[in-house]
């Protein structure tokens, strides 16, 4: 599983150097930031629409899309998924509820109470 988006990774990194009339990719970076943020924003409403239909396989490809787009953000931003895995393996474990809870916590004490 983490083979494929490493090599996504290798990928989409070498696409930095492509002529962008050959690399869909390449093109995106040659847009810029607002271009792939508006491609994730799409993928991520067309994710949504899928689910609200119920429909599996469109789902399961628009959610491709979702996840290929903020990869091609997180290359342009210099950040490789396995920063994103680290982040999700070091929650492992931890309940969201009570990491609410603690961070609450933490920005209801006034300033130099640490
Ligand atoms: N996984 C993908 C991938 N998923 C989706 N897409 C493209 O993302 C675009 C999705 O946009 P839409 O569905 O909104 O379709 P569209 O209307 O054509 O898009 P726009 O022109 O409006 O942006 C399509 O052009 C898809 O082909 C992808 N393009 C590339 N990859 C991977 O990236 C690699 C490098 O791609 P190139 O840079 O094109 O060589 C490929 O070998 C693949 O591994």
């Amino acid at each position: 599983m983490n083979d494929i988006l490493d090599r996504l990774a290798r990928t989409l990194e070498a696409r930095k150097q492509a002529d962008p009339q050959s690399s869909y990719v390449a093109k995106l970076y040659a847009k810029g930031l607002d271009a792939i943020l508006k491609k994730v924003a799409e993928e991520a409403a067309e994710t949504i629409m899928a689910a609200k239909d119920g429909e599996r396989e469109k789902i399961i490809y628009e959610t491709a899309d979702l996840w290929f787009h903020s990869l091609v953000l997180l290359a342009q931003q210099g950040i490789h998924p396995n920063d994103i895995l680290n982040e999700l393996a070091r929650r492992e474990g931890i309940s969201g509820i009570e990491e609410k809870a603690s961070r609450s916590e933490k920005s209801g004490k006034p300033f130099g109470e640490g």
